[in-house]
């Protein structure tokens, strides 16, 4: 089965419009040969996604946001909608991101809503999962990313749906789980995706591993079977710590 890798960066709520020089800078280094090994996605905060489009166009990159609300409008100030971001040129959304989780009490539920609502628009959602350092050390990891693929994938999927690994005590910490670890929980959502979504379709859809994923450690961490690329925050806000990771499809 040949998934073509993903490399997305994930800015958080970092950049002003003098970042979007990074995304023009990235189009330099995203030369014929890497494009044909691998995509390339930057998720801008909402701020920039309108603006970051032509660039990204030029660039080569495909466009992404962070959250969407799961309905198409309506009286929720502050929210935005996935036919808003596709209106403003993104392709993909994060959803379930463990920040939000944790930060705005996302439950599995809210995400599954949220993936499909950027399924209706025509976005393909990159739907987070990972446990926390507690739950790993209680020996849950495998069962709480279990529940939060279960809970948090629609049920009528498409392939074209993206599942990112992010282990809650790896994000931002410098810290990262052995390439073991990443490949016994990457086989094992494999077949947790299977198991929700039938259909043949778990072998299609990719698997990213996100946490602390830097130029140092992307290749060891890319070439792990079921790995079907990254979600890098920290070394995607540069042009050249982001090629850096992406540089491991070379
Ligand atoms: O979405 C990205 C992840 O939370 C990883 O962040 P990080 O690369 O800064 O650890």
């Amino acid at each position: 089965m040949t998934r073509r890798p993903l490399v997305a960066g994930n800015w958080k709520m970092h950049g002003l419009r003098a970042s979007l020089a990074e995304i023009e800078a990235m189009g330099v280094d995203y030369d014929a040969a890497l494009r044909g090994r691998a995509e390339l996605v930057v998720c801008p905060p909402a701020t920039l996604v309108a603006l970051a489009r032509d660039i990204a166009v030029r660039a080569g990159l495909g466009l992404g946001a962070q959250d969407c609300h799961a309905e198409a409008s309506g009286a929720h100030t502050g929210d935005i909608s996935a036919e808003m971001l596709r209106d403003a040129g993104a392709a993909y959304v994060i959803v379930g991101h463990s920040e939000r989780r944790a930060d705005h009490g996302e439950t599995n539920a809210d995400v599954e809503a949220k993936a499909a609502a950027a399924l209706r628009a025509g976005l393909a959602p990159i739907i987070c999962v990972g446990e926390t350092r507690a739950e790993r050390e209680a020996g849950e990891a495998l069962a709480v990313v279990a529940a939060q693929i279960e809970g948090s994938l629609p049920s009528d999927a498409p392939a074209q749906i993206v599942v990112a690994y992010e282990p809650v005590w790896a994000i931002g910490t410098g810290l990262t789980p052995t390439p073991q670890d990443v490949a016994d929980m990457h086989a094992f959502a494999r077949a947790r995706i299977e198991a929700r979504l039938g259909g043949g379709k778990g072998a299609h859809i990719r698997i990213l591993y996100g946490g602390s994923v830097k130029p140092a450690n992307a290749r060891e961490l890319l070439s792990v079977p079921n790995v079907d690329g990254a979600l890098v925050g920290g070394a995607s806000l540069g042009a050249r710590d982001f090629m850096g990771v992406a540089a491991a499809y070379r």
